[in-house]
């Protein structure tokens, strides 16, 4: 694979191909998913939930997040390492620019940051300094609590509306990458439609411009209910390096997501 960058996931887009993403928390398995193909490595909060035990992704600290970097960044191969700005990071414009400039240095290469357009400011400071942003939209796990649960967004009109807006703006803002979750397929697909920056989907249908997942749900390690989105690809795989192939293949080639894991 060539080294992936911001341009290369553009040039997917116009091309009309797809990518894949996964998160990441160590060197071996970032290894293991960059020579798989993976285009896209994040470094994920939802570490919260699936490396330590917790409920949520809240308990995570910029500490955290910054280690697993540092220890992906050693095996990320030629894959663009993309890592969550964790709950809180943007409390004040100074902590936002303090903390997406740490995992700049930890090695991140794109920073997610969860928001909707209230957080354009915040995204046009970063870019101006150089953070190439991913705007990350839709079901927001750091809003759990107030979103009531992990539940689609989006399923009515004013409310798909509100987040093609929000997507819109902070696109304006500069925000490079949209990253949509848990929306209707037919909105993921009208927001990829509608951007000329790349899209990625979880729980977002099969026509967003790339698509990812947790590393444990595709390895079927999660436990208790796996959301509706997942697919335990370890069941059509010989080994772990095989799961990451399939998974990968599969999206490039639109058999992942079927029907049976869109809303
Ligand atoms: N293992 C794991 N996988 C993930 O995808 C993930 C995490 N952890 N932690 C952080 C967030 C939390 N996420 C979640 C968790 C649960 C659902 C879920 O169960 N959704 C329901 C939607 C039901 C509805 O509103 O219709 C589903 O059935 O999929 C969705 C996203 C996604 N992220
Ligand atoms: C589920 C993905 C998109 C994420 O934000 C994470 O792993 O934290
Ligand atoms: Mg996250």
């Amino acid at each position: 694979m060539k080294t992936v960058t911001l341009s290369s996931l553009q040039a997917h887009k116009r091309a009309g191909e797809t990518f894949s993403c996964l998160t990441a928390y160590d060197a071996s398995f970032a290894r293991s998913a960059s020579e798989a193909g993976i285009e896209v490595l994040l470094v994920g909060d939802s570490l919260g939930m699936v490396l330590q035990g917790h409920a949520s992704t809240l308990p995570v600290t910029l500490d955290d997040i910054c280690y697993h970097t540092r220890c992906v960044a050693r095996g990320k191969g030629q894959s663009l390492l993309m890592v969550d700005l964790p709950f809180m990071s943007n409390s004040s414009q100074e902590r936002l620019l303090e903390d997406a400039g740490a995992l700049m240095r930890a090695g991140a290469e794109l920073v997610k940051v969860e928001g909707e357009a209230w957080m354009a400011d915040g995204i046009r400071e970063l870019t101006r300094r150089g953070v190439p942003i991913c705007a990350h939209l839709g079901l927001t796990p750091q809003t759990v609590y107030q979103l009531g649960g992990y539940k689609v967004q989006g399923r009515d009109a004013e409310r798909a509306t509100q987040i093609l807006e929000d997507a819109r703006t902070l696109v304006a803002a500069g925000a490079s990458v949209i990253l949509l979750e848990c929306v209707p397929a037919s909105l993921g697909r009208a927001i990829t439609e509608a951007l000329d920056v790349p899209v990625i989907g979880i729980g977002a249908g099969p026509d967003t411009d790339g698509q990812i997942l947790v590393m444990h749900d595709v390895l079927g390690v999660t436990h208790g209910r796996v959301p509706r989105f997942v697919k335990n690809f370890m069941t059509e795989a010989d080994d772990i390096p095989g799961a990451f192939r399939r998974y990968h293949e599969d999206v490039k080639a639109r058999r992942f997501p079927a029907e049976e894991h869109c809303f």
